[in-house]
């Protein structure tokens, strides 16, 4: 049978790659893009036919940040195909991020000067907005809209012949001093990447708790700092370049400047060579890069406690119900096609 995947923001950076790496992989593979720009999307396709000009790459329009663009994705997705057995939720935003110089430079000479530099904890900052249906757009984004994607394609994913993985492209920019559960959506707060990344740490935890039983498995990633888009928004790629050889010997003392994509989207393709259900939902898988440009994976235990998750796999809910009346209440056509 013929594994079907899906994945979401893959028309550039680490998704991309991971897509060229899926399909070195497994040419037989049903891949399916999912990306809000058909034009992006249709060249990120073309590219993966060059390299292999038989694989079955198709195009799904969906903008994760926008909760009615999910629902008719999924919907579009299930008359397509009928199973799912990789669900890649990769797409994210940092938006207008800032760094903090006078703490970068005193942080680099502190004992803390690796952990500054793998996870950005201290020096950087983002400006988030509110969408149209009143979410803040980074939570909507990096977590929400693919939440309500996993609601939507979860007959797909829960079937009885085969078990299905969801992977979520976490950080190790994911700490619990950024996340509220009063605030879930980080209104309240100048970290709101951060906060989304440890909201989808501790999803994943309760997804495990939910739907394991169902077939249904989930696990996180961290990328390393790979130089993509994302990054190109912090500080332009010029400046990048210029620093590289700084960044190539840093990496020998921290084996996470994975640096390029091919590199960033290692945990990603070893989780797609593992049994669902032989990983742990505690650990947060790391594409790691030696200092001599050798690629591994490595899990470390997340900072996650089971109320948490649980508490907040609930809030979600609620979200998801207030958020289906909207929906509903804008467009009266998804309850006739959704049942909703
Ligand atoms: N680069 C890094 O150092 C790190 C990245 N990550 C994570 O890796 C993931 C991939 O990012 P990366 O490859 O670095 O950056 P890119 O900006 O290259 O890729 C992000 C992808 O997400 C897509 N995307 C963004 N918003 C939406 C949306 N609303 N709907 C659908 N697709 C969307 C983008 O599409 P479009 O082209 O249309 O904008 C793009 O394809 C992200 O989740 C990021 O947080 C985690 C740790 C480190
Ligand atoms: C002031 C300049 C001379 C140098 C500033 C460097 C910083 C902008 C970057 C140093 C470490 C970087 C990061 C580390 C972890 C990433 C994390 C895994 C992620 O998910 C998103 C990006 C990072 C936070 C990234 C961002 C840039 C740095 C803080």
């Amino acid at each position: 049978m013929k594994k079907v995947v899906l994945v979401t923001g893959a028309n550039s950076g680490i998704g991309l790659a991971l897509c060229e790496r899926l399909l070195n992989e497994d040419a037989q593979i049903e891949l399916c893009l999912a990306c809000r720009n058909m034009q992006r999307a249709e060249a990120a396709r073309k590219a993966l036919l060059v390299s292999h000009p038989q694989a079955r790459v198709s195009l799904l329009h969906l903008d994760v940040g926008n909760m009615h663009s999910v629902v008719k994705g999924a919907e579009e997705f299930k008359k397509k195909f009928n199973r799912l057995d990789y669900l890649y939720l990769n797409a994210g935003i940092m938006p207008n991020p800032t760094v903090d110089h006078v703490a970068f430079y005193r942080g680099l000479f502190s004992r803390n000067a690796i952990k500054m530099l793998t996870t950005g904890e201290g020096i950087l900052t983002q400006e988030d907005k509110v969408t149209p249906i009143g979410l803040q757009e980074v939570f909507a984004t990096n977590l929400f809209g693919h939440f309500l994607l996993v609601k939507e394609l979860e007959p797909l994913l829960c079937q009885t012949e085969h078990n299905s993985l969801v992977i979520w492209t976490s950080s190790s920019n994911a700490q619990r001093s950024s996340f509220n559960l009063e605030d879930v959506q980080h209104k309240n707060g100048p970290l709101p990447y951060s906060s989304s990344k440890y909201a989808s740490d501790l999803l994943s935890l309760a997804l495990n708790r939910h739907y394991n039983s169902q077939g249904m498995f989930s696990s996180v990633i961290c990328p390393g700092l790979v130089m993509t888009n994302l990054t190109y928004g912090i500080l332009p790629s010029l400046f990048w370049t210029i620093i590289m050889p700084i960044l190539f010997l840093i990496r020998i003392f921290t084996n996470s400047f994975t640096l390029s994509p091919y590199n960033g989207a290692e945990a990603l393709y070893w989780l797609f060579k593992q049994k669902p259900e032989s990983l742990d939902p505690m650990a947060k898988y790391h594409s790691l890069t030696s200092g001599l440009g050798n690629n591994y994976t490595r899990p470390s235990k997340m900072d996650l406690d089971e109320n948490m998750s649980e508490a907040f796999y609930v809030k979600l809910l609620e979200l998801e119900d207030t958020v289906r009346k909207k929906l509903r209440a804008e467009n009266p056509d998804f309850k006739e096609r959704n049942g909703m």
